[in-house]
């Protein structure tokens, strides 16, 4: 049988505690700024019961295609492959509600049988949490850790989602996987008038842990409406004259710094 993870080089999670935090808002600006960098990138949303990825990527009515060799993602505006349980479901007002066997076989179909081709990065946005999707592709992924460098943990500011980001820490540290580091999301909003931004929520709180739990901290991204009006106007394809992306720019090539723990 042929390896389809073969010609994968990299492999991120993007995981947090709490659900709406942006995980998937992430996962997505990784995405693009990695894809606008040159490199060859895929998404795998393994959120099986809120996939938000094909709504983001305005791919709602694509479908997976089966080849001789598995799996065919579907191919985003922007060419980066998207793989979502939203792609296989007939309407997407479906909601899956499966136990905890089949979510695990669904997640081992996305890792064995996807054919990604080439693939300098493929992004895992994962549900919030730490569900049965979380322990099945920890699992699914054990014959491939060399490839894995790290997961991404995404929190707002506020204290009540910084307990539940201790849990996915500790949950990382379970399953030894290596955690990059702390991004700070939807940090102050960001006026569209006067462009002052504004803190809503307290502070720092991201940052305060990254240091007490001398993890590296990622930085903060504001909440900009600019952005989710990108999502909303199906016009993701102009992220590259967006401000956000110059703000996100910074944290993936600077902080995140992928490039310098990427695998050859
Ligand atoms: N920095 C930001 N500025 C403006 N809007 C944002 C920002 N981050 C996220 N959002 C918006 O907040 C909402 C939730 O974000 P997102 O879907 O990325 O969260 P999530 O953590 O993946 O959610 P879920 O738990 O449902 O998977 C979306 O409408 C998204 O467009």
């Amino acid at each position: 049988m042929t390896d389809n993870f073969q010609s994968v080089k990299n492999i991120l999670l993007v995981l947090s505690g709490k659900g709406g935090v942006g995980k998937s808002s992430v996962t997505t600006q990784l995405a693009l700024s990695l894809s606008l960098q040159g490199f060859k990138v895929g998404i795998l949303d393994i959120d099986l019961t809120g996939p938000s990825i094909p709504r983001i990527f305005q791919a709602e009515d694509s479908k997976i295609v089966q080849s001789h060799h598995g799996w065919i993602p579907v191919s985003s505006t922007n060419g980066i492959k998207l793989i979502s349980i939203g792609f296989l479901i007939k309407d997407r007002g479906d909601s899956i509600v499966w136990r905890g066997a089949k979510k695990s076989a669904m997640i081992k179909q996305f890792i064995t049988d996807v054919n990604w081709g080439e693939l300098d990065y493929l992004i895992i946005d994962t549900p919030p949490g730490t569900s049965d999707e979380h322990i099945s592709i920890v699992e699914e992924l054990s014959a491939y850790r060399e490839k894995i460098i790290g997961g991404v943990i995404v929190t707002t500011p506020q204290l009540i989602s910084l307990e539940d980001v201790r849990k996915e820490i500790n949950f990382c540290k379970l399953v030894k996987l290596e955690i990059i580091g702390i991004v700070e999301n939807m940090n102050g909003f960001v006026c569209p008038h006067c462009k002052e931004c504004t803190n809503i929520f307290s502070s720092k709180g991201g940052e305060i842990l990254a240091k007490e739990l001398s993890l590296k901290y990622l930085g903060r991204l504001p909440i900009d409406p600019k952005y989710n009006e990108l999502v909303e106007s199906g016009k993701l394809a102009k992220y590259q004259d967006s401000e956000i992306y110059n703000e996100y720019f910074k944290i993936i090539m600077e902080q995140i710094d992928v490039r310098s723990i990427s695998k050859e």
